[in-house]
């Protein structure tokens, strides 16, 4: 693995309506995220964060809130993405609300031609304007991502789509709204439910993953949304779902993750300081970054 990370926040919550997310920068930070990836030995750079505007500036209301301003975050983190890739870095983004992964993966797909994906997540993020519940553009990354929704968002960095369906798998779902589950069916994307998660365990369900999004690809992409874990682990998030990954099923998927090499970028995302306990969310994630990063007890 690289051993070059920077570190690159971005408080975003207009994708999610709703204040505290975009504090997740800062509770990861404040959790010990430099100490954890220097003690493993990485050559860690932070790059600050990115500039997002405040809610209160706008009054949206509509079938994409914000559409504007997170469109021109998400281009600013794009940039930001490929210039730490271009120097030869890997980057770990720090979330915020999930619709940054189309800026993350944006800065990514410039680099990697055919980017495989592993989408830990309560949800499938599947939506578009037509099929969202809440308008909430968080709910609608991964969609954008593979040429469905906003043609800002699809086309965001200038090139659609960045992602193929065969080569993303999703982990963890447990909540998915009507047009995500037809999405599903049509393009034919491998989700593993929790149903499979509890059938097949974890570690046969991360080697299938991992082995699907390598076999066609020149890289991995971790999404990582905290609310795939259970909200007793990980209570700090906007959008809790009971059922949810274990906080042990979690660092084991990661553990496995690292073992097999594949990764080239990280996002960590959702961590919501407002309605954490004790920055107990954040400090999971900074656990879960040391497992991606290869940290092992002996
Ligand atoms: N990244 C997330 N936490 N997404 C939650 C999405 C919830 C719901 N499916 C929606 O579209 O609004
Ligand atoms: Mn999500
Ligand atoms: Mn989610």
């Amino acid at each position: 693995m690289n051993d070059k990370i920077s570190v690159i926040g971005v408080p975003m919550d207009l994708g999610a309506d709703r204040r505290g997310v975009d504090m997740g920068p800062s509770a990861i930070r404040y959790a010990g995220i430099a100490k954890k990836l220097e003690r493993l030995g990485f050559d860690l750079k932070d790059t600050g964060n990115i500039n997002v505007p405040q809610p209160e500036m706008y009054v949206e209301a509509g079938k994409y809130k914000y559409l504007e301003q997170v469109v021109k975050a998400n281009e600013q983190l794009a940039e930001a993405v490929s210039k730490e890739i271009g120097d030869g870095r890997f980057p770990l983004v720090l979330g915020g609300d999930h619709s940054i992964a189309i800026g993350t993966i944006a800065g990514v797909a410039k680099h990697v031609q055919n980017l495989g994906v592993i989408w830990f997540d309560a949800h499938g993020d599947l939506n578009t304007g037509e099929t969202s519940p809440s308008g909430n553009i968080h709910g609608m990354s991964l969609a954008a991502c593979l040429g469905y929704g906003h043609e800002r968002l699809v086309s965001l960095g200038g090139f659609f789509p960045k992602l193929k369906p065969e080569n993303i798998v999703i982990i963890g779902a447990r909540d998915l709204d009507p047009g995500e589950r037809a999405l599903i069916k049509e393009i034919g994307l491998n989700v593993y439910t929790m149903h499979e998660i509890d059938k097949l365990g974890m570690a046969r369900v991360m080697e299938e993953a991992i082995k699907q999004v390598s076999r066609e690809t020149d890289g991995v992409h971790l999404s990582l949304d905290l609310d795939g874990l259970d909200p007793h682990d990980a209570p700090g998030v906007g959008t809790p779902v009971i059922g949810g990954i274990s906080y042990r099923e979690s660092h084991l998927a990661l553990e496995i993750l690292a073992e097999a090499d594949v990764l080239v970028s990280a996002e960590f995302v959702e961590v919501n300081p407002i309605l954490d306990r004790e920055n107990a969310t954040a400090q999971v994630a900074v656990e879960l970054i040391g497992s991606a990063f290869g940290e092992k007890l002996l």
